[in-house]
């Protein structure tokens, strides 16, 4: 089953905010039901919003196919839905890009960018797979944070895309996820993943990912991203940064798995980069019940930003680049 795809003029995905408890699809007719999808993390995962910008202007075209200037206006407020995760806009702006040949043409186009996100995660998950066992004393042990497996892409899964690869040759032995704090992404969504696969894990809280690490437990980090800038900075699901830290501290890889399209060459170094922040009730409740007094102010950072110095690889479909030893994403054209 896809996370995310295209059935009968509607974008169907997989609830991801009823996950663990249920599996359930839901169906989108209208750019603002997408919008609010994106923004209430029922579909997330960078991969899987590229693929949701695309389907979103496709939808538009669906829509308004006399009207290009609402399309383009659907198409902006779709890009904006959030800030962070590069591929989004890249979604929408390849879909918006065919809007002069015609709706066929703008559908043609979401479906690739869903066709190629399959291919490319299991050809850099292969290229990872590969790295770790070249790099990493054997079997291997991971720790991983967020979900960047199949809920997060299309299918299949970056950081989870490795782990599968390495699971299917025989040669991983444990995964440690991180809860994730404050939506749970790891415990409700990787933790899920890791289960259906088969793939021995144990669930740990943030704050014990870098004693996993120190103790020498987990062998390589290994996670997604939500944009590589050209320096070869690293946005990802806030506390990326501080395992990114731990992981030097203890001679860890701190290894990523993105596709070329995480790659932003356009932007220079993570500072330029708009950092989601949202809003208070993630983090002062649980559950629905208040956990922190009433009225307290937060700092609800989505993303976090990891030098590139702490960035031992950055693995994609086509390459692999050594930010830490000073490679960079610009070095040369990706492909
Ligand atoms: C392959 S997914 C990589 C990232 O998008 C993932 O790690 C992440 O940070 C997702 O954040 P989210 O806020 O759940 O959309």
């Amino acid at each position: 089953m896809r996370s995310i795809d295209w059935r009968r003029d509607r974008v169907v995905a997989i609830d991801q905010t009823r996950l663990p408890h249920d599996l359930a699809l839901i169906e989108i007719g209208t750019v603002e039901a997408l919008i609010d999808a994106i923004k209430r993390l029922a579909i997330r995962g960078a991969p899987a919003l590229g693929a949701a910008g695309a389907l979103g202007v496709a939808l538009a075209v669906r829509l308004s196919p006399d009207d290009p200037a609402s399309v383009r206006s659907a198409a902006a407020a779709v890009r904006g839905a959030r800030p962070t995760a590069v591929n989004l806009a890249w979604g929408v702006d390849r879909a918006l890009a065919r809007l002069d040949q015609g709706p066929d043409a703008v559908l043609a186009e979401a479906l690739a960018v869903l066709e190629e996100d399959v291919a490319c995660n299991r050809a850099l998950s292969e290229r990872g797979a590969a790295w770790l066992l070249d790099n990493v004393a054997g079997p291997v042990t991971i720790q991983t944070h967020c979900n960047a497996g199949a809920l997060a892409c299309v299918e299949w899964g970056t950081a989870l895309g490795v782990v599968r690869a390495l699971h299917e040759r025989g040669a991983l032995a444990h995964v440690y996820a991180a809860e994730t704090r404050p939506l749970l992404q790891g415990a409700r969504l990787t933790v899920w993943e890791l289960a259906r696969m088969g793939v021995p894990h144990t669930l740990v809280v943030d704050s014990a990912a870098a004693s996993v690490l120190a103790r020498g437990q987990a062998k390589a980090v290994v996670v997604g991203a939500d944009r590589v800038t050209a320096n070869g900075d690293v946005i990802n699901k806030v506390g990326t940064y501080p395992l990114a830290l731990a992981a030097a501290h203890a001679g860890v890889p701190m290894v990523v798995a993105a596709p070329e399209s995480t790659i932003d060459l356009s932007t220079p170094t993570g500072k330029d980069v708009d950092i989601e922040v949202r809003g208070p009730d993630e983090v002062t409740t649980w559950g629905g019940a208040p956990v922190a007094p009433a009225g307290t102010g937060t700092l609800n950072y989505a993303f976090d930003v990891t030098p590139a110095a702490l960035v031992t690889a950055i693995v994609t479909e086509s390459r692999v680049i050594l930010p830490a030893t000073g490679g960079r994403p610009d070095d040369r054209p990706p492909r």
